[in-house]
């Protein structure tokens, strides 16, 4: 873009921005107006001052690996935020005083709660999976990033997107659906940010040097092209005001809570699961300098997966006004699902024939393959709990949050602690990581956390279950709501306890990563490294 034209645009987004953060009429839209205008006025000082055109930094090896040394440090510094946020409302459960007086209504639980799952999934899976695509597509297509410094709009642009949201958040702003809680302008935001990734990622892919596509890269394409539609559908909406947060979703009723659950389920499917193969299929075969263990496998377990996970949403909404067929669709793919799922742990497992010995010295193999086996628990776990008669126990209750975690902090935490470990010395041309049995503390800590965490919610999810179930001779329900509640609050602190320790290992993992940057000798990084 000419600088002209790029001024111009600045200009008027600073302009309207102040417009907006004047004339708002709630605060969370006047806060995110100001928000703007400073981005905005900043970029277009700072493109003032430069002259000409800003060329791409691109590293001895040929690749443009500047902005993915950003993602690495982005995806440390939103884990250790978000997990912070996770302890803390766990404690806030346990412990209802800690919805401080002072701080409403800013910081109670349910307006921390999806600040929580937003910087869990969004902020730190987001960045592990954008830093991760463009780190292995640029290696297995032996080709550099498309579109030059379009890959760090992508990366500005969304931290942006968290920004809004996270505040959004804080300030009242939400939309009340789940895991999409932004207002209509931070969604057209990150739309425009995820179309730039695409173009990102799919330029790489069509200039590539190799012949073959490799199926790290087939994953990370559906995720993000299905992650864009998921998350245009389920966002349509009307706002009430141009200069407001507030919007009216154009679904109603049924169908809106369908959509929604149609965009969570595949959420999971595509965001943290799919994007997370891609992850796996590069990292765990380079760690373990074993090739894959079985390709058509990989080919596979893609297309089935794909195809499948779309399906399975109602299992969300067992017993609700969703006609029954719909749910019968739901559990009936949900149940299939559990095939591919076990395709792709088996093809990571097995990847390690051969290597196994080396878990003994090898800290990120560890890393690595507890990750795949806690995929391979939730995904067992799931098309269980997706039985209509094993969700009407568990619904509602801690089982479906210990569910959750196992997933998220066993495979999406560890082997995103894996990548940071893999990635940090080779960007940063260091010969490893600054302390191996650092990493080895984070191992046994985010695993004891884990256990905690997922053994306290099980315990606690089937009690509740049970207990709201229980009726005497007479028919009458024998426990109120508040015991159930009372009753939990030993399994409350467990988890907290678990999530600290989780908390513990990545910083630990932090100074890890910071002590490998800064420090050590230099390796040189390699030149002209070939498509790999
Ligand atoms: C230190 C680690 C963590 C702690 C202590 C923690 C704690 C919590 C707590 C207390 C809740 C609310 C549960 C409730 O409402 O009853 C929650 C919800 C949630 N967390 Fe975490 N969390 C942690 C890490 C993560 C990570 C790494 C992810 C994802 C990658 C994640 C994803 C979620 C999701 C999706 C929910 C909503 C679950 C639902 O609505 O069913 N959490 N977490
Ligand atoms: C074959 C794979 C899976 C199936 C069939 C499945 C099925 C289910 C079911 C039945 C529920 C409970 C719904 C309810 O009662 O409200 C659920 C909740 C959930 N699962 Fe899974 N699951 C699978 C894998 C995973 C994985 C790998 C993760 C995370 C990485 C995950 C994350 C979640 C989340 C975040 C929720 C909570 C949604 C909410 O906020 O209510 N699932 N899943
Ligand atoms: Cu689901």
């Amino acid at each position: 873009m000419s600088q002209t034209v790029k001024l111009i645009a600045l200009g008027l987004v600073s302009l309207v921005a102040l417009y907006a953060g004047y004339q708002g009429v709630d605060l969370a839209f006047r806060v995110h107006g100001i928000l703007i205008f400073l981005v905005a006025a900043g970029m277009f000082i700072w493109t003032l001052r430069q002259t000409g055109e800003t060329v791409p930094v691109v590293d001895a090896n040929g690749y443009m690996d500047g902005v993915v040394r950003a993602g690495v440090i982005a995806t440390a510094f939103w884990g250790v935020v978000g997990f912070a946020a996770g302890v803390f409302i766990a404690f806030q459960l346990a412990f209802p005083v800690l919805n401080f007086d002072w701080g409403q209504p800013f910081t109670n639980f349910g307006r921390l709660r999806p600040l929580h799952t937003s910087a869990v999934i969004f902020a730190f899976g987001g960045n592990a999976l954008i830093m991760s695509a463009f780190y292995v597509v640029q290696r297995t297509s032996g080709a550099r990033l498309f579109g030059g410094n379009l890959a760090w709009f992508v990366f500005w642009g969304y931290q942006l997107f968290i920004v809004l949201a996270a505040t959004g958040y804080l300030l009242g702003a939400t939309q009340s659906k789940e895991y999409a809680e932004p207002e209509w302008y931070v969604d057209i935001w990150l739309t425009l940010v995820w179309v730039a990734f695409l173009v990102v990622f799919l330029g790489t892919i069509f200039k590539r040097r190799e012949k073959h596509i490799y199926v790290a890269n087939w994953f990370f394409l559906a995720f993000i092209i299905t992650v864009a539609m998921l998350h245009i559908v389920n966002n349509l909406s009307i706002p009430v005001t141009i200069w407001g947060s507030k919007s009216v979703q154009v679904f109603a009723g049924v169908q809106d809570a369908m959509t929604q659950w149609w965009y969570g389920h595949n959420a999971v499917g595509f965001f943290l699961t799919a994007g997370f193969l891609g992850m796996m299929y590069y990292f765990v075969p380079k760690q373990a300098e074993r090739p894959v263990y079985s390709y058509k496998l990989s080919i596979i377990h893609f297309w089935a997966l794909i195809f499948i996970y779309i399906w399975a949403g109602p299992h969300h909404l067992h017993y609700t006004a969703l006609p029954d067929w719909a749910s019968t669709l739901g559990m009936v793919f949900s149940i299939v699902l559990w095939m591919p799922s076990w395709g792709g742990m088996i093809n990571g497992l097995m990847t390690l024939q051969g290597a196994w010995d080396k878990l003994r010295t090898d800290p990120i193999i560890r890393m690595f393959v507890i990750s795949i086996a806690f995929y391979g628990m939730s995904t067992f776990e799931g098309p269980m709990m997706s039985i209509r008669a094993v969700n009407s126990l568990s619904h509602y209750t801690d089982w479906t949050i210990g569910h959750v975690h196992s997933g998220a902090l066993g495979w999406n935490g560890m082997i995103s602690f894996g990548a940071l470990y893999f990635l940090a010395p080779r960007l940063w041309g260091r010969k490893e990581m600054y302390s191996l049995p650092a990493i080895n503390w984070h191992f046994w800590l985010a695993t004891i956390g884990i256990v905690l965490y997922a053994a306290s919610m099980w315990v606690t999810g089937i009690m509740e279950g049970l207990m709201w179930r229980e009726v005497d001779s007479q028919g009458f329900l024998v426990n109120s709501f508040a015991d159930t509640v009372s009753a939990k609050f030993p399994m409350y602190v467990v988890r907290g306890t678990g999530g600290l320790l989780y908390l513990t290992g990545a910083i630990i993992m932090v100074w890890n990563l910071w002590m490998t940057i800064r420090g050590g000798e230099r390796v040189r990084a390699q030149v002209g490294v070939p498509a790999e």
